[in-house]
């Protein structure tokens, strides 16, 4: 074929196959089309109401072209339309394997259709919503090993099409009558318009297997581009389309055939008069088209099973450009329905990938899949296979198991988990929901615990089953969503044998003491009159009570020296201060060593008002959780920050910021828990709605104070981020003291800052293993978050890793505190929070035991490495022992210890009484 026949049959061809196109897709619909062709819009259209040809040329002008009424519904008509269109169209370039989008507007939807005018089966490709009928058909060649039970056809009556344009055709005549012979039916149309019109018309029910078209005449029917005109209309892929050739043009030329071949024929045949001839032509015809019908049915199945399955589906070319995806694949990875052949590289790598390539038949191993909407790849566990007819590859397929997702999984099974629903539409039925989820699916949006679940999950592949059954325990564990919910290690054996720790260590960890079937209890202030109402919030003014003057006796500065000590004698300064520890310490500590004026810019008389307003809003009447204890932590935290690790690692107003924290962290305690404020229906258990009510309240407060008056507004000069932030640290690490939170964490804090260093058995379930301390991760703001949490926690609870008469004090303070709560339960008939708690019966050192067994020693373990700190542990184990020894010698109730404490203080030397230093 030379050039120019050349191009003409490439025009040729895309005048059929957009005249089929507009006749099979556009024809009656009141479309609005615009064509783009190499990102270049230009185009054109069949009119809303059939009222032309428009061409809107890079958008601005619009040319109208009207078809001539002489040529209206005429054949020749419309395709002089087209074509008329298409030299124009095809004026922008001649590069005819690309595709040819047109964008079709239709109720103001912009859909694409994609057409590749060049190639015989014509693709439709829309953009928006669901794939036509057509799409579905043309849109992929039959997998090579179709199950034969699908590809079963039973024998069906013949029916035939001739197009001859002759009446009197005797070649159309025997063709007929062969078919008769043979049981079937035949029709004869004779021209083109006819042919496509039945076709068009019959497309749902009267599909002929074959049609015959008399090609002998091309002045009277171009028997090529009807043949392209046929493939092109829905429906006849399948169709076996034959072509009557006269005798001397056949022997003429040798490769002849190929024009029909490539138009679309499936056979070139000779004229012939003999029925005979024709009745085996015709059965051998049938006995294709039906296979061929068949194929494409069961191709179509099979494509509707991989949308309709979980796992993503990727079908490939030899050349790995991706043919076919799955809705599933879609959804996953943000892929459009259909998107054209592009390198399945863009979207998948790995080990699948590399097996792929070099040509395994057969394969299982891990892919990572690029998701449009997120940066971070997925990995997955696949399956593929290579697939071809002989021993060359004609397809690759790809099938990934999404991991963890939402819907109907089962538990307890890795394989059910990882065959978690991905296809949202499968766990809702309604239209609504189900688009709002799917919508959801695709945003970019990941926790971290999906990665690590999909991640493990990929690791189960191949994987010995012990490390399966091992991951599958992990994944488990994981997928609950109590991650961090406390749970004893040896509960069973604490339960039985030590019912005040079980008793304590609940009330610590867990809200669940929380009744919430009481019967209301009246008066909302079920505070007793021994401690402050707090049913609103406190603000006391500290006018009669402020001048605090930064002088000191020399005792207390004698004593307030040594404040960055770890035996430092916080009772003593709670004498010598006549209970306003708080405000001494605070400003040895906040305003001299720490300078927190300079990191706040504030002056130091405002520090020490904010100081004295907050050790006011302590109650002094609470036995433990008063401006002592606040005092206390202070100077742990103090302590701590004086440590090299956190020296070097928090900004002075990082610093601030925890240290004032540790001051105002119990404020306003009501010497009862929250629990007991739950119950209570307390006023600030309704504000928090039973979630953290008393950090809650003392961040909040804490806060309200400050800011309400300039005088004590250590954060007035601040500017707008600097306060947000600190303001974000002192919330953050007052909320962190909430002992349900305990082991959510100090399992964060290890996981991020320990690994375990050796030894770790195969089932990876040893906890007993040796930590090593890994502080790469301090490099990242929201790791020394946990730090800071973990400072103040340790910071609370470290009376018990005090020297022992510090802890001794401690322990009875604190057993002091929840004796008066029980009797306040039982006083006002609410539950008992800690029933073990009763002043006539616990045992003080046991319930020590119990706290410094389950919440001091890992707690402390951890931390005491981070700071490089040992005395925290050693203090812990050692009044562990010594509580141990005290209940084995029978020390039971407060009076005990505090006969104990009387001797001790007898035995060690007299500390000197301190004369108060402030002036009020
Ligand atoms: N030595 C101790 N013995 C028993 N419980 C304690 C001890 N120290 C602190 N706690 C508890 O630990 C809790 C930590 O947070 P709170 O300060 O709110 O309340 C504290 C007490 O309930």
């Amino acid at each position: 074929m030379d050039k120019n026949s050349k191009n003409d049959q490439v025009k040729d061809d895309k005048q059929i196959g957009c005249w089929a196109k507009f006749k099979s897709l556009f024809e009656g619909r009141g479309f609005d089309l615009e064509f783009e062709y190499n990102n270049h819009r230009t185009a054109v259209a069949v009119g809303d109401n059939n009222d032309g040809y428009k061409k809107i040329d890079d958008r601005k002008s619009v040319e109208k072209r009207t078809v001539s009424e002489s040529s209206e519904n005429s054949l020749e008509g419309e395709l002089a339309g087209v074509i008329n269109f298409y030299e124009q169209f095809s004026s922008l370039g001649d590069d005819t394997k690309d595709d040819v989008d047109v964008w079709r507007r239709s109720s103001g939807v912009r859909n694409r259709v994609s057409i590749r005018p060049s190639a015989l089966l014509t693709n439709i490709i829309e953009e928006n919503g669901e794939c036509e009928d057509d799409v579905e058909l043309n849109r992929s060649p039959p997998p090579a090993n179709i199950p034969t039970a699908l590809i079963y056809s039973p024998p069906e009556p013949l029916e035939l099409l001739c197009v001859f344009p002759e009446r009197t055709s005797r070649v159309c005549a025997a063709a007929c009558s062969a078919v008769e012979r043979a049981g079937g039916e035949a029709r004869s149309l004779r021209c083109a318009r006819e042919t496509l019109d039945a076709l068009r018309r019959d497309n749902d029910t009267r599909v002929p297997h074959v049609i015959v078209v008399d090609a002998r005449q091309p002045q009277q029917l171009d028997a090529l581009l009807l043949a392209r005109a046929i493939r092109g209309t829905k429906n006849t892929q399948h169709v076996y389309l034959i072509a009557i050739v006269k005798k001397s043009a056949y022997l003429k030329d040798e490769f002849g055939v190929l024009a029909y071949l490539e138009a679309g024929f499936n056979r070139v045949m000779v004229e012939t008069v003999n029925t005979t001839a024709w009745c085996a032509e015709v059965l051998q015809a049938r006995s294709s088209a039906a296979c061929s019908r068949a194929q494409i049915a069961a191709t179509a199945a099979l494509a509707a099973a991989a949308d309709r399955c979980r796992d993503l589906v990727a079908i490939t070319d030899d050349q790995q450009r991706i043919l076919l995806t799955n809705k599933s694949w879609c959804r996953m990875l943000g892929w459009r329905l259909e998107e054209g052949p592009r390198p399945i590289h863009e979207a998948a790598g790995g080990e699948a990938l590399r097996l792929a390539t070099t040509g395994a038949r057969d394969w299982e191993a891990p892919v990572t899949l690029r998701r449009r909407a997120a940066p971070d790849p997925i990995m997955l566990p696949c399956r593929g296979a290579t697939i071809g007819l002989t021993k060359t590859t004609s397809h690759i397929v790809f099938v990934c198991e999404p991991s963890a997702g939402e819907g109907d999984r089962g538990r307890g099974s890795l394989h059910s988990i990882r065959r978690g629903s991905l296809d949202v539409r499968s766990v809702a039925s309604d239209g609504l929901r189900r688009t709002s989820l799917a919508k959801l699916q695709g945003l970019p949006l990941e926790a971290p615990i999906t990665k690590v679940i999909s991640l493990l999950s990929a690791a189960t592949e191949g994987a010995p089953p012990s490390t399966v059954a091992c991951i599958e325990r992990a994944v488990d564990m994981l997928r609950t969503s109590e991650l961090y919910s406390p749970q004893m290690r040896d509960e069973t054996k604490l339960r039985v044998e030590d019912p005040i720790a079980t008793d304590l260590i609940g009330a610590l960890l867990s809200r669940e003491q929380v009744n919430q079937n009481l019967v209301y209890m009246g008066n909302a202030n079920v505070l007793s009159s021994r401690r402050s109402s707090n049913d609103s919030t406190v603000v006391r003014s500290q006018t009669n009570r402020t001048n605090i003057k930064h002088k000191t006796t020399g005792q207390l500065r004698e004593l307030l020296d040594t404040a960055l000590s770890w035996d430092f004698e916080i009772f003593r300064l709670e004498d010598l201060t006549r209970g306003r520890p708080l405000a001494h310490l605070g400003l040895a500590l906040m305003g001299g060593r720490f300078d927190v004026c300079a990191a706040l810019e504030c002056d130091e008389r405002t520090l020490l008002h904010w100081l004295t307003v907050i050790e006011t809003n302590y109650h002094a009447v609470n036995t433990y959780h008063n401006s002592t204890h606040a005092a206390d932590v202070l100077q742990a935290v103090a302590y701590f920050l004086e440590k090299d690790r956190l020296k070097n690692l928090l900004e002075p107003v990082e610093a601030a910021a925890a240290l004032i924290s540790a001051a105002a962290h119990d404020i306003d305690h009501p010497g009862t828990s929250s629990a007991f404020l739950c119950n209570a229906r307390h006023p600030l258990a309704i504000l928090y709605n039973d979630v953290s009510v008393l950090e809650s309240h003392h961040a909040a407060l804490t806060f309200k104070l400050t800011l309400n008056d300039d005088r004590v507004n250590i954060f007035k000069n601040l500017d707008r981020d600097t306060y947000k932030t600190v303001r974000h640290h002192v919330i953050d690490m007052i909320l962190a003291t909430e002992m349900t939170k305990h082991f959510e964490h100090l399992a964060k804090f290890v996981n991020v800052f320990y690994a375990k260093s050796s030894g770790s058995k195969e089932d990876g379930m040893h906890t007993d293993e040796p930590l090593s301390l890994d502080t790469t991760a301090l490099s990242q703001p929201e790791n020394v978050l946990l730090v800071k949490r973990m400072m103040i926690k340790c910071a609370d609870v470290s009376n018990a890793s005090r020297p022992q008469k510090f802890a001794m004090e401690w322990a009875r303070r604190i057993a002091e505190e929840y004796f008066l709560q029980t009797d306040e339960e039982k006083a006002k008939d609410l539950p008992v929070v800690m029933p073990m708690f009763d002043r006539a019966t616990c045992s003080i050192p046991r319930s020590q035991i119990g706290f410094i067994d389950y919440i001091i020693i890992d707690m402390m373990e951890a931390w005491a490495a981070f700071i490089d700190m040992p005395e925290l542990v050693n203090h812990a184990r050692s009044n562990n022992q010594h509580w141990r020894e005290l209940d084995e010698a029978g020390v039971t109730t407060l009076a005990d210890v505090k006969r104990v404490q009387r001797q001790n203080a007898i035995q060690a030397p007299p500390t000197t009484t301190a004369e108060p230093t402030t002036e009020e």
